[in-house]
């Protein structure tokens, strides 16, 4: 830090003579001497950006005069972290900010219409072929997590990919995300001729809302199998929110000597991964795949290797994976958009976006379920899977910057001040926006009850969903993990008992038997059929856990808990009829602070009252 002396021979040296009208904020040019030369020219940029407010409340020098030091190098942050710095991020915000004014049309020029895409059906030979080429390529891939959001919308305290996926066993996302790419991993390997040492990478994108305790429950738990060296970890910077109109930056409520910021959104991913240099490195390993996914969707591995298949076989640079979509659920439109000038684009309408769109483009009734009793536009997941050539060339020519949206809630229609301040943000899936007319995007559609079960929404929120559209909470997205077992074990031959309907938390839900298994077990259905026979059944009231890659499971007649452990590659046939008082299932109102705050979240909790647990 420059002394005094040294700041007041910057300042002359830049040649600042401390006037300029306006320019130099009077408590700015009284404080001048404290600031290094690289801080004066921070200031002077803030200034011509029309930032003087910023420095209004500062006191003489003598005072605060750390607090003043450690503005400047937040500011010196958010000035290297955002491409073009933070000039551009003001002038951008400006710009986005009196379009919305305007209240202009992002989709100005284009029309939507409905695209066509690959629609799978679960368990057909179709789907089983293309499962068997995505193992095949998964050595090929790396996988990308963003989790970097706060998850303001679920309001739970933790980080979002440690929260139980399902609470029978109570894995956590995380582990299970892991557990499953050291799954395919292994599947795919084993399809090589001779050794196989391949590692497949695994990026987390964090932010400073998730870097820590991320970091702690990898570490925590050995990275739950992983090896160490094979997780990235890139951390995403938050920018700078805005108060107005005129993009000037909102300061901190708790901290009048800091600048308010927030998430940027998950496009950050991109631009980390150009600069992270990771995917050279991948690229002269011979990966060709990168699979972007999201923090809680407990389903997404059933529709990896599929869509992976998809990739493979249609030569997509870009695949989203997406699922069939009820009108006004708050998940994005995927959706051809037709330029007046001809050109062409699949890309994703996010959800708040669509309905104006359609409303704006002669569809009077907007975002509407069609005679299908779902929206025609598929809905994205989210999870996109890249192909690692043509996205090294597009990110060479944009560093990863992908296009930004501003979504400031206004205080009344006047549209002059905001309810609170907002800030730019991207997301990951505007990515094809500058691809050129040649590339190859297209998109994979499973059924949602396979592929699609997040959890984003508190249980007050998700209690006022419209009936019949998804809750996407604690509460749902574990119903759906055995839903979707259960579904997956009927098709391979087994009886499973239908499911009864109970409210939790005021959500309406299918309970159907607690069926879990490891990703080794059965990470596709071909494997799944290989080892569940038809002559098994499992009752409504019953909680089966596969803990063993080579378990199988014939003639088995459960009613009660089962918990078969099967040791790496031991071999172990459940069979007979099991019978135990089980685990019932108790419900748990979501304001009860006796209650963790996971088990709250979800609305009930297992009484374990007797099991039979079976170790090989
Ligand atoms: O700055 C951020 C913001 C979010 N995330 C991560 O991005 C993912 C998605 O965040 P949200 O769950 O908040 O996303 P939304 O529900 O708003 O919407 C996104 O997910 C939906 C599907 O779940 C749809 O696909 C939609 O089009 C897409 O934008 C999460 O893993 C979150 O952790 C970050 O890493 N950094």
């Amino acid at each position: 830090m420059a002394s005094d002396g040294d700041g007041a021979a910057a300042v002359a040296a830049l040649g600042i003579s401390g006037g300029g009208g306006d320019d130099w904020a009077p408590p700015l040019r009284r404080n001048l001497p404290l600031l290094a030369p690289h801080e004066v020219e921070l200031a002077k940029l803030l200034l011509s950006e029309g930032q003087s407010h910023l420095f209004e409340h500062w006191p003489e020098p003598g005072v605060d005069d750390d607090k003043k030091r450690n503005f400047f190098d937040q500011v010196c942050r958010l000035n290297s972290s955002y491409p073009g710095g933070l000039a551009s991020y003001i002038q951008n915000a400006r710009k986005l900010l009196a379009d919305s004014k305007a209240g202009k049309n992002p989709y100005d020029g284009f029309s939507p219409s409905v695209p066509s895409g690959e629609v799978l059906t679960f368990g057909d030979d179709n789907f089983v072929s293309l499962e068997e080429a995505g193992v095949k390529e998964a050595r090929h891939a790396a996988f990308v997590l963003v989790a970097g959001g706060l998850g303001e919308r679920l309001g739970y305290k933790g980080i979002k990919v440690a929260l139980p996926r399902e609470t029978t066993t109570g894995k956590c996302f995380l582990q299970h995300y892991i557990e499953s790419i050291l799954a395919l991993q292994e599947a795919s390997c084993k399809l090589v001729e001779g050794e196989c040492n391949t590692k497949i990478p695994f990026v987390i994108m964090t932010s400073d809302d998730t870097n820590a305790l991320t970091v702690k429950l990898l570490e925590s738990n050995s990275y739950f199998g992983m090896e160490p060296s094979q997780v990235h970890i890139l951390k995403q910077e938050k920018v700078a929110c805005l108060a107005d109109n005129d993009a000037r930056l909102a300061l901190d409520p708790n901290d009048k000597y800091k600048i308010q910021t927030k998430p940027h959104g998950h496009g950050d991913v991109h631009a980390l991964l150009y600069s992270s240099g990771l995917l050279e490195q991948w690229k002269s390993t011979g990966r060709k795949w990168v699979l972007f996914f999201q923090d809680t969707n407990g389903l997404l591995f059933n529709a990896i290797p599929s869509a992976l298949g998809v990739s493979a076989t249609k030569g997509y640079n870009v695949n989203s994976l997406a699922v069939p979509r009820k009108a006004k659920e708050a998940i994005g439109g995927i959706t051809k958009l037709t330029h007046v000038d001809g050109r062409t684009m699949v890309i994703n309408v996010e959800y708040n976006q669509l309905d104006p769109l359609l409303r704006a483009t002669g569809h009077p009734d907007g975002d509407a379920n069609c005679e299908t009793g779902y929206s025609p536009y598929p809905g994205n997941i989210n999870q996109l899977i890249l192909e690692i050539g043509p996205y090294m060339e597009e990110l060479q020519k944009t560093h990863g910057a992908i296009s930004e949206f501003v979504n400031p809630k206004y205080t009344d229609s006047t549209k002059t001040a905001f309810k609170s301040s907002t800030r730019l943000e991207c997301m990951m899936q505007d990515y094809p926006k500058t691809l050129p007319p040649s590339a190859k995007v297209g998109f994979t559609v499973m059924d949602a009850w396979l592929a699609y079960a997040p959890v984003k929404n508190n249980p007050e929120d998700a209690a006022k969903v419209p009936k019949g559209n998804p809750y996407h909470s604690a509460t749902s997205g574990e119903m759906a993990i055995y839903r979707a077992n259960s579904l997956i074990l009927r098709k391979a031959g087994a009886q499973i008992a239908d499911p009864v309907i109970d409210t939790f938390n005021g959500q309406e839900v299918e309970v159907w038997p607690r069926i879990t298994w490891i990703p080794r077990w059965g990470l596709i259905f071909k494997d799944v059929k290989a080892k569940v026979h038809s002559n098994s059944s499992v009752s409504q009231r019953s909680a089966l856990v596969i803990n063993g890659k080579n378990i199988t499971i014939q003639g088995l007649s459960l009613d009660g808990t089962l918990i078969v452990n099967a040791k790496d590659e031991a071999k172990f046939n459940v069979t007979g009829h099991i019978e135990n008082k089980g685990w019932t299932i108790q419900h748990v109102d979501h304001k009860d602070t006796s209650e963790k705050e996971e088990i709250r979240i979800r609305g009930f909790k297992f009484n374990k009252v007797e099991q039979l647990e079976l170790n090989y």
